[in-house]
């Protein structure tokens, strides 16, 4: 299982995912461009004696400790099985998890997590990529150097594993590569309890899987 080909609904996400990565990229710009001209300015400013100048050094410290906190402010903790999400069955999808609360559009949901591997990695666990129902792809800068998460076991993934398809889902999926690779859960809009927490893995998933498709 390769998700996150070129199927319109894995592109928004990946776009939002891009979206995340130039604003990361623009911060670490604009850390760096302050401190070089903090450091160019500085000179003059021992002449010029500005404050402004003065104050240059300490608005890139600033920055760059904005640009360091970032991940800490931009996600609350995942959701988990105390009272946020449950596991039970999706009638026709095996196991699935489900909201047990109120969940508010735009919510960090979780990530999704398993065992990191090479595309070489995952041609060897199996001999049918079919069978490989739990590998997620993450893609590197500009789309390079691909690798996969593969959540097949339990005691080595999370919750993420349990998040069906749907092609109207209640969660997007959003590739961050920078500065960790990443694929992140969001709430796609308000999920009220008792609703199936659901992603679009594309269609390139169910190519071969075409007749156990429940939407
Ligand atoms: C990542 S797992 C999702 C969790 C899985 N349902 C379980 O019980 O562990 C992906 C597999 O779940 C099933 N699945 C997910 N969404 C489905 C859907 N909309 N229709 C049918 N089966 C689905 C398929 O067997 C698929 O290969």
């Amino acid at each position: 299982m390769r998700l996150g080909g070129p199927e319109p609904a894995i592109k928004a996400a990946t776009r939002a995912g891009d979206d995340a990565f130039f604003l990361q990229a623009r911060l670490a710009c604009i850390s760096v461009a302050t401190v070089c001209f903090a450091a160019a300015a500085g000179l003059e400013g021992q002449k010029l004696g500005s404050p402004l100048v003065a104050a240059l050094p300490g608005v890139a410290a600033a920055g760059a400790l904005a640009y360091r906190a970032r991940p800490a402010l931009a996600l609350t903790p995942p959701l988990g099985l105390d009272g946020d999400v449950e596991i039970r069955e999706a009638p026709g999808k095996g196991e699935g998890l489900f909201a047990s609360r109120r969940i508010k559009e735009g919510k960090f949901i979780m990530d999704y997590l398993g065992e990191e591997m090479s595309a070489e990695e995952l041609d060897e666990r199996y001999e049918n990529l079919l069978e490989a129902r739990y590998a997620l792809e993450l893609t590197g800068p500009l789309g390079l150097n691909p690798s996969y998460i593969d959540a097949v076991n339990p005691e080595r993934s999370n919750l993420g594993r349990y998040i069906n398809h749907c092609s109207r889902p209640t969660c997007r999926k959003v590739r961050q590569r920078f500065p960790d690779r990443r694929l992140r859960f969001f709430a796609a809009r308000d999920i009220d309890p008792g609703e199936e927490l659901t992603f679009d893995y594309g269609e390139s998933y169910w190519i071969g899987r075409e007749n156990e498709l429940v939407e």
